[in-house]
């Protein structure tokens, strides 16, 4: 089985187990969500389910609206039921690395506004320890007038090595969303407090979100290779 197909088979258990009629259901974005979207079309086009989907990206609410789907805001569903979201990486604790493709401010705001945050992955995101598998470090997202300092800092604080994020398609650092840049921090010390790593880089002034979500994660399915789906519990 493909890494897709282990994605998809992840996602679509997920939607199955989380998603009711009435819901107000919380999108989350990259490669993985991509199926989860799909099944969500296709549980509410037969089974006449109605939910309201709250984007945590340009690519959510693009997949909302690609599927026909109903699309709604924070302002108007401030709390949501359930969100659906992929992780770059899981440790054994449920913490969660996410930003690997640049969004992780609103998946942030919305997991924290959701009941429950859902991950679906495929199996190479499972890891016991942060930076197991998942080599490229945790996404920062900053005001880019204070990059440099705020690099400065946090290599000072907790050492490592932090990258400006470069576009692909264009000269010069990824844009987000939310018109920030990302660092990503690589990071040398596996034992780290990450609670505490949290909140302490959050403090400095410039910092809008770390991809470091700690006590948010309710549940995680893992697509395994042979077609199953691997569930853990917080
Ligand atoms: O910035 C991107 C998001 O945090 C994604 O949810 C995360 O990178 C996982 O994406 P994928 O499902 O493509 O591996």
């Amino acid at each position: 089985m493909s890494l897709e197909q282990a994605k998809q088979v992840a996602a679509y258990r997920a939607v199955d187990e989380f998603v009711t009629d009435n819901c107000i259901f919380g999108v989350g974005s990259g490669s993985t969500v991509v199926y989860a979207v799909q099944r969500l079309a296709e549980r509410v086009e037969s089974e006449n389910l109605k939910v309201t989907c709250i984007p945590t990206s340009f690519q959510a609410k693009q997949l909302i609206i690609k599927h026909n789907l109903k699309l709604g805001e924070l302002d108007t569903n401030p709390i949501i039921d359930v969100t659906i979201d992929g992780a770059d990486e899981v440790d054994s604790n449920m913490t969660l690395i996410k930003g690997g493709g640049g969004c992780l401010l609103q998946e942030k705001i919305i997991a924290s506004f959701s009941k429950k945050l859902i991950v679906i992955a495929d199996y190479t995101k499972d890891s016991v320890k942060l930076g197991d598998r998942y080599k490229k470090g945790i996404p920062i997202e900053v005001i880019p007038m204070a990059y440099v300092p705020i690099k400065n800092k946090i290599m000072a604080m907790y050492g490592g090595d932090i990258k400006l994020r470069s576009a692909i398609a264009k000269a010069g650092p990824v844009v987000t969303d939310n018109g920030n840049f990302i660092l990503d921090w690589v990071f040398t010390n596996q034992d780290l407090d990450w609670e505490k790593v949290n909140a302490a880089i959050k403090m400095i002034p410039g910092v809008v979100e770390i991809g470091l979500f700690v006590k948010m994660c309710h549940k995680a399915y893992f697509g395994q290779p042979e077609g199953n789906v691997v569930e853990r519990f917080n």
